[in-house]
């Protein structure tokens, strides 16, 4: 009896003992684990929509105030969204260079729920087949050297029409809305070189501006959606109503481009082999090309149009418009400039795009303008594996933003970060700080395998249409004596109010 009491209760005891192990080694497991994993620094959240309630429209704003309290890295939850945000130039480092491969993936920052062409878009594509392919398009034959200088009387064109009507308003003693001005000669020249050249001119000015008509639509549309319907819980409830709307815009826009394409394939056969071709002609010849790397669809081409008029325009004409109210601002700048320009172009003929290499001053303006007012003010990407950043845990799927606002206003890399002073771009040692994203405090397009790939042409048609208007104008604002270029409209950086004033001749490049 004793024997099977003292059994009975040994058994008792190996399988308390056997419990307690596991259980102590799940918990030692967990605890192990937990001091192991070291998520970034984050503010306390809310349930179900994270931090949403800690941003405003502005996020580059929002999350510059977030990460003077919790850091250069710090984790928010936007909805259901895990992200990252970057706000100094060496993290930005870790993730555009040292990471670089691991975080090449892109994702859509706004409502994708909405849109027609689902995974059809390239600019935020993830890193794989589809932007690969693109990529060498884009560079070998959309955007490359020698397809940018074939349209060089394109752009020399616009800018000439530009001027003229400029000449125009000056004899007449009128005034011009200039902010419109340089919108509409980005939106024509670009046109033209992307699918201009099936049109007969006129045709082609109505076609340009309604594009441009469609595209401000969707982007006015997009840009009103609330954050809580781009990441919230109640993402797919459309309850604004602003999904039906941007829809309808998106069935203008599919419209108006299938009736472009079968334009150009009706006169395809027209196409001699030595002819230029524009921009939509190489993107229908790969479309047709069986033996491609990839198969493009329509859809990929009606999107990959889209996404380079909502990105190149805007951007483009932003830059001219803030730099133009800087320099009206600027008296001592704009003269400093037109010496500049006097001495290197002379006084008898036009500056072209081939002086702009030898205007340091006019570069330095420029990299000012984009440091202060950068058109793209934030970066993202896709963390694609689990990834250690300054000694923290970011896991594969998280969302990065980069914040180059910050980064490029940064006190403690810049000084006096908020005044506009071209001339650091010209103290000794700061010339090699170029536009290529080589150096992390200065980054307006981009950096790595993402970045911008247009940056040459945008820079040669921005520094020679304001080197023009330099040159050949005085200007005088319309009932104010500053321009204002603090207030802005949306994330592009686009002045709020238009710069309206009297252009007043002082070369004519007509009588040169
Ligand atoms: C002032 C003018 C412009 C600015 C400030 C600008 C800026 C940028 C920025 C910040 C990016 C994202 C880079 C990154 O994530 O690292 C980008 C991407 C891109 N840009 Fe620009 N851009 C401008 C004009 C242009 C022009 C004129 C073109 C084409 C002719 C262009 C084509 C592209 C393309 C194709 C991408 C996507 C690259 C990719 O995802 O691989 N951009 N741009």
């Amino acid at each position: 009896m004793a024997t099977k009491f003292q059994f009975t209760n040994y058994c008792y005891l190996f399988c308390i003992l056997i419990i307690s192990i596991s259980t102590a080694r799940f918990i030692i497991r967990i605890l192990t684990n937990s001091t192991k994993l070291r998520p970034p620094p984050s503010p306390p959240a809310l349930p179900f929509i994270g931090h949403l309630h800690l941003l405003s429209s502005t996020l580059p704003k929002s999350f510059e105030t977030l990460a003077k309290r919790w850091g250069p890295l710090m984790q928010i939850r936007m909805g259901d969204a895990a992200c990252v945000i970057i706000s100094d130039a060496n993290t930005a480092e870790k993730v555009l260079k040292t990471h670089d491969a691991d975080c090449a993936s892109k994702f859509e920052p706004g409502p994708t729920q909405q849109l027609m062409y689902k995974g059809a878009t390239f600019f935020n594509s993830p890193y794989g087949p589809y932007w690969r392919f693109m990529k060498k398009l884009c560079v070998t034959k959309l955007f490359g050297g020698s397809q940018l200088d074939r349209f060089t009387h394109i752009r020399e064109k616009e800018r000439m029409k530009l001027l003229k009507f400029l000449v125009q308003r000056s004899v007449e003693g009128e005034s011009c809305d200039l902010s419109m001005e340089l919108e509409a000669v980005t939106n024509h020249t670009m046109y033209s070189m992307v699918m201009g050249k099936r049109c007969t001119s006129q045709a082609y000015s109505d076609q340009a501006v309604e594009i441009r008509r469609i595209i401000m639509d969707i982007m006015e549309l997009g840009s009103k959606f609330p954050l809580f319907e781009v990441f919230g819980p109640l993402k797919k409830l459309d309850l604004s109503g602003n999904g039906r709307r941007i829809k309808s815009v998106f069935l203008r826009y599919d419209q108006k481009l299938e009736q472009i394409i079968q334009e150009y394939e009706e006169n395809r056969t027209n196409i001699g082999e030595r002819e230029e071709r524009d921009v939509m002609d190489i993107l229908l010849e790969t479309y047709k090309d069986t033996n491609a790397e990839f198969k493009l669809t329509k859809n990929h081409i009606k999107y990959f149009i889209m996404e380079i008029f909502m990105a190149v325009v805007d951007s483009t004409a932003t830059t001219m418009q803030s730099a133009m109210a800087e320099l009206i601002n600027r008296p001592h700048a704009f003269k400093k400039l037109r010496e500049e320009i006097n001495t290197v172009v002379g006084s008898n003929r036009l500056i072209t795009e081939s002086d702009v290499p030898n205007l340091p001053y006019l570069q330095a303006i420029f990299k000012e303008i984009l440091r202060l007012y950068p058109p793209a003010s934030l970066l993202w990407r896709t963390c694609a594996v689990d990834t250690k950043i300054n000694g923290y845990d970011v896991k594969s799927g998280t969302k990065i933003f980069v914040n180059i606002h910050a980064i490029m206003r940064d006190p403690n890399t810049w000084k006096e970060p908020d005044k506009f002073l071209p001339e650091r771009f010209l103290e000794p040692g700061s010339q090699q700080m170029d536009f290529k994203g080589q150096d992390f405090r200065f980054l307006p397009f981009g950096s790595g395998r993402r970045a911008c790939l247009g940056s040459s042409y945008a820079l040669s048609v921005m520094l020679a249409t304001v080197g023009s208007l330099v040159q050949c104008f005085d200007w005088k604002l319309k009932g104010v004596d500053k321009a204002d270029i603090d207030t802005v409209t949306g994330d592009t950086g686009a002045l709020a109010h238009s710069l309206v004033c009297y252009p007043i001749i002082c070369f004519d490049p007509f009588n040169a």
